[in-house]
């Protein structure tokens, strides 16, 4: 592999560290060069990883950090950086690729930046998809880099997509392990708190994805991410559920054959394929063992006890900036929740109602659009979460 150039975005988080531990697989500095790693509030992991790596720059999002952080980095050579702009500097600083790993709609303009200036993206960033899926695309066409997906269920999508024919295909099929509450009833649900939300069966994520991932919020944003990085009809998306999260994702084709990618669930798998793309590295995870797994389950998923999944098949349908406003209405809905300030099942109820609000907002979808559309649903979701 030559050596390449990459900024890593949401450094200090789940994806951000499993991102530097396969940076360091690869052949750490003689592999990559670190321009820049970026985080927010954890400022002391953020200096930690700039000097282990060798960073040019390290960039807090919140300026309230930036003294923390100079402190932190003084006498190591790294520069420090904070806010908007210094986010906006590193995504580009000449990257050869950008692994895009901030949580939420925070992450979008950076990566906006870092695609039309020509990066690879290596998108874990969901919601830049599902938010500003045709902008954010056309971003990536202008700058002539490559869009390569992390989510592991994207990933797998793509890695089956890179050996077969893409105009055989007839379906993708979205698995889902169904997350903590896949046996509960409603009534269960009702009363849950963050504590027990955030518990996943399998998969070892930050705060906000793995609450998601209860919710089946998490499977909506990856329906809607789909249709976007696929090029795909919405009934061409179908999820299904598989409480292992050993089969990371599947595709139909025209003669009824499934290609499936599998393996353990560690993100480093499909972080090292984004990574070091087109080639497929050697990398130190765990093996599966199809004797001890036994067996392998799928269940439909269920919609009633689910709702997110019905407002992802809405977003699909309508278009527009119903996307963002699914985002941004269930943002705010799920920090409540963390904050104990609105029940679990509120969160889809409030998030479908935004939506309905707001269904003539207009179809525009340029950036300001999406910002507006963004912070009108913010509002309206805060005022019912209040009310
Ligand atoms: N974790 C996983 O396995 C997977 C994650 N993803 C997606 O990847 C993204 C990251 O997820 P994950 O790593 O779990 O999240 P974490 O919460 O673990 O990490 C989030 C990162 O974003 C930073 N951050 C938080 N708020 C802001 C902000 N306002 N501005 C700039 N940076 C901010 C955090 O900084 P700090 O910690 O310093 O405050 C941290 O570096 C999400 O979009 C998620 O959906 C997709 C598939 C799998
Ligand atoms: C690892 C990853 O990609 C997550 O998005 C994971 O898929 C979440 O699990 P759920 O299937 O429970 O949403
Ligand atoms: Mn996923």
């Amino acid at each position: 592999m030559t050596q390449r150039r990459i900024a890593v975005f949401g450094a200090t988080g789940s994806i951000g560290v499993n991102t530097l531990d396969v940076i360091n697989q690869l052949g750490g500095q003689d592999a990559f060069t670190v321009s820049a790693v970026t985080g927010n509030r954890n400022v002391e992991r953020l200096a930690q990883q700039a000097i282990d790596h060798n960073a040019e720059m390290a960039v807090t999002a919140d300026e309230q950090q930036y003294a923390a952080l100079k402190t932190a980095l003084s006498g190591s050579g790294v520069r420090p950086a904070a806010g908007a702009s210094g986010l906006i500097e590193a995504a580009v600083m000449n990257n050869d690729l950008v692994m895009a790993a901030i949580v939420g709609t925070a992450g979008l303009k950076p990566a906006l930046a870092a695609a039309r200036a020509g990066a690879d993206i290596a998108l874990a960033n969901k919601e830049c998809l599902v938010s500003a899926g045709p902008l954010f695309l056309s971003a990536v066409h202008e700058g002539g880099g490559r869009l390569l997906p992390v989510d592991s269920e994207h990933s797998a999508i793509f890695q089956v997509l890179e050996q077969n024919q893409r105009r055989a295909l007839e379906r993708v099929i979205i698995t889902a392990s169904g997350g903590p509450f896949r046996t509960k009833t409603l009534e269960e649900m009702r009363h849950v708190d963050a504590a027990t939300a955030r518990a996943h069966p399998n998969w070892s994520m930050g705060l906000k994805i793995s609450i998601d991932s209860a919710s089946m919020f998490n499977k909506a944003l990856e329906m809607i991410e789909a249709l976007h990085l696929f090029s795909l009809r919405p009934d061409q998306v179908e999820v299904i559920v598989h409480p292992q999260s050993i089969i990371h994702s599947m595709v139909g084709y025209a003669d009824g054959s499934v290609l499936a990618q599998l393996g353990c669930p560690d993100m480093r798998s499909a972080i090292g394929y984004a990574l070091a793309y087109p080639h497929r590295p050697p990398l130190n995870v765990e093996r599966l063992d199809f004797a001890k797994l036994a067996r392998l389950d799928f269940e439909s998923p269920d919609e009633q006890r689910f709702p997110a999944l019905k407002l992802a098949r809405i977003v699909m349908e309508r278009g527009g900036l119903q996307g963002a406003i699914l985002n941004a209405a269930k943002e705010i809905a799920l920090e409540a929740f963390i904050e104990g300030r609105c029940g679990f099942l509120e969160m889809a109820d409030i998030t479908g109602q935004v939506m309905e609000n707001m269904r003539g907002a207009p179809s525009a979808c340029g950036i300001e659009d999406i910002y507006a559309a963004d912070e009108e649903a913010r509002r309206q979701a805060a005022g019912l979460i209040r009310a």
